[in-house]
C-alpha cells in the first residue's frame, strides 16, 4: 500500500455561501444550519482514491469581498482550491472571479474546482449550471453543483479536487475506480 499523500485544500469564496457547510458535511457527515461567520478553520480528514490514500488538510476561510485583501497565506503551500459560489447569488459568483484573478497573480500551477452550492431553492437560483460550466472551462477547472445537506454530493466535490491535483501531479488516472471516505 503506497503511503498516503498530504494534500492541503483551501476552500474559497464570498460571505455565506455555504463554505463552512460543505466542508463540514465532508469532514463530519452532518449539516450545520446555523450561521456562524468564519474567521479560519482547519480540519483533517483521510480520504482513499483509487486505492491511494490522502491525507487531506482543508483549510475554510474567511468569506471574501473583491475589496478583500488576499491573504499571503492562502497562496502558500496549497495544492488544490475549491472555489464556491452560491446559485442564488450573482455577487459570489462575481467574487470567485475575482478571487481566481488573484490566485494566478501569486501562483503559477493551480489545481482548482469551481462549486455552485445548490441550496435547493431553484426558485431563487440566477446562475444556471451552464454558466458555472463555462465559467470553469474558461478556466480549465473542474465543475460541479452540490448541495452541503447532501453528503454524497460533499463528498464529491472533494474527490474532484483530488483527481485535479493528481491530474497537475501528472497522475492522471487511467479511469476512475472507486472512493472511500474513512
Ligand atoms: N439550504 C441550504 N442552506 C445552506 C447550504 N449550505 C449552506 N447553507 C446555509 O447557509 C448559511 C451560510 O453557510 P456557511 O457554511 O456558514 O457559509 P460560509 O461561506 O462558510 O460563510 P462565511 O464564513 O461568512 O464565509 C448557513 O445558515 C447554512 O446553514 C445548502 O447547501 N443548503
Amino acid at each position: 500500500m503506497p503511503q498516503p499523500k498530504y494534500r492541503k485544500i483551501a476552500v474559497l469564496g464570498y460571505r455565506s455561501v455555504g463554505k463552512s457547510s460543505l466542508t463540514i458535511q465532508f469532514v463530519e457527515g452532518q449539516f450545520v444550519d446555523s450561521y456562524d461567520p468564519t474567521i479560519e478553520n482547519t480540519f483533517n480528514k483521510m480520504v482513499s482514491v483509487n486505492g491511494q490514500d490522502f491525507n487531506l488538510q482543508l483549510v475554510d476561510t474567511a468569506g471574501q469581498d473583491e475589496y478583500s485583501i488576499f491573504p499571503q497565506s492562502h497562496s502558500m503551500d496549497i495544492h488544490g482550491y475549491v472555489l464556491v459560489y452560491s446559485v442564488t447569488s450573482m455577487k459570489s459568483f462575481e467574487v470567485v472571479q475575482v478571487l481566481h484573478d488573484k490566485l494566478l497573480d501569486m501562483t503559477i500551477k493551480l489545481s482548482k474546482t469551481l462549486e455552485g452550492t445548490a441550496f435547493s431553492l431553484s426558485l431563487s437560483r440566477v446562475i444556471k449550471p451552464e454558466e458555472g460550466k463555462k465559467l470553469a472551462d474558461s478556466w480549465g477547472a473542474a465543475f460541479m453543483e452540490s448541495s452541503a445537506k447532501e453528503n454524497q454530493t460533499a463528498v464529491e466535490v472533494f474527490k474532484r479536487i483530488i483527481l485535479e491535483m493528481e491530474k497537475v501531479d501528472g497522475n492522471a488516472p487511467s479511469e476512475e475506480k472507486k472512493c472511500a471516505v474513512m
